[in-house]
């Protein structure tokens, strides 16, 4: 139940080249912006799409097979429960296409609806479930065909936002009782946290960074990465406790580093002022704020300057401050708040 596959999709305007691994057990998200390749990724995974790589499972190659003998299991966004059958003759599709007898499948159906929670729903048809219903039958099913491998596209995408924390939740339960190695696209940071040990973070067809969540969130290494997990984030040459970006600007940081390194701080460790502040804070700057917007309890102020920033303000400090776009303003971080790290 091991993945191991080399991705390779050329498309006019687009190249995927990615390399991915899963373990048993083990649930990997890909995540990234829209069109980064996440959902192609998958589907030359299925064999949806055409692979010029290589695709292993438990060793052996699969991806000259066809996709119903790769042993993969997939609930796709459109890939439709069957809408003339029960939600048990769905599931029950799953071992009948392992040549499971009917009345065995249909059993080992029963099994998994119960399951996923929906003993009382064996014989409804998918128009009379509910949208997360549709999707733990959709879960069921591919589980049912004791796959190697399960792909799930954006699996909470469609549900609405009380149901998709349940479901969530039930998710996560169902991917840690399976043995074989999961790979799911999302949008969503918070399904990736939730959901995957490790993340794998595609931009633009390439992966740009990969890890478990803890160390992506500490030590982000793209701006889009950095913006979703709500960090400044700036790469320059590091000399002991300075960071030099690329146009000399030296950002002090709390610990030493030697050569090519990232600095990241949060928008909260940002003060600003009206005037130049006096005294302790080593990196200060001036900017203008190019917008102001609301972010949870604070405004998120975004500051154009020596180095662009976001700052996070109470609302009594943006009035006390007048802030709004165009206004000068003094920003400043204390060193102690910049972590740096190697590039
Ligand atoms: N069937 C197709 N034919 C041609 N190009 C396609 C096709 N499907 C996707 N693309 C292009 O391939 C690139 C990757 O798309 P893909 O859907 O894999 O991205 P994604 O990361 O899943 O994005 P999203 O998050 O928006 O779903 C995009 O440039 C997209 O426009």
């Amino acid at each position: 139940m091991t993945l191991d596959a080399h991705i390779f999709v050329e498309r006019d305007n687009f190249e995927l080249d990615v390399a991915l691994t899963a373990e048993p057990g083990e649930v990997v998200a890909l995540l990234g912006p829209n069109g980064a390749g996440k959902t192609t990724a998958l589907r030359a995974l299925a064999g949806l799409v055409e692979n010029n790589g290589e695709i292993w499972i438990d060793g052996v190659r699969v991806d000259r097979e066809p996709p119903e003998k790769r042993r993969i299991g997939v609930v796709f966004q459109d890939y439709l429960l069957f809408p003339h059958l029960s939600a048990l003759d769905n599931v029950a599709f799953g071992p009948r296409c392992r040549h499971v007898p009917r009345r065995q499948a249909r059993e080992q159906a029963k099994e998994w609806l119960s399951r996923v929670g929906l003993s009382d729903h064996v014989r409804k048809k998918p128009r009379q479930l509910s949208g997360g219903q549709a999707q733990r039958v959709a879960l069921a099913r591919a589980l049912a065909a004791e796959p190697k491998l399960l792909l799930l596209d954006e699996p909470l995408a469609a549900l609405d936002a009380r149901t998709r924390l349940d479901t969530r939740a039930q998710l996560r339960h169902h991917l840690s009782a399976f043995p074989g190695a999961t790979v799911l696209v999302t949008h969503d940071p918070l399904d990736a946290l939730m959901l995957a040990d490790r993340l794998v973070i595609v931009e633009e067809g390439r992966i740009v960074q990969t890890g478990d969540a803890a160390t992506i969130t500490a030590q982000p290494r793209t701006d889009y990465v950095a913006r979703l997990v709500g960090l400044n984030l700036y790469r320059g040459r590091a000399q002991g406790g300075t960071v030099f970006l690329a146009d000399g600007f030296p950002l002090v940081t709390a610990a030493a580093q030697e050569g090519e390194a990232f600095a990241a701080f949060p928008p909260s460790a940002v003060a600003l002022y009206a005037s130049r502040p006096d005294g302790s804070p080593r990196n200060t700057w001036p900017g203008t704020v190019t917008s102001v917007a609301r972010h949870g309890d604070a405004l998120r102020v975004e500051i154009a300057g020596a180095i662009a920033v976001a700052a996070d303000v109470t609302p009594a400090a943006a009035v006390h401050l007048g802030l709004e776009v165009g206004r000068e303003v003094w920003a400043s971080v204390k060193a102690t708040e910049v972590r740096s790290y190697r590039a």
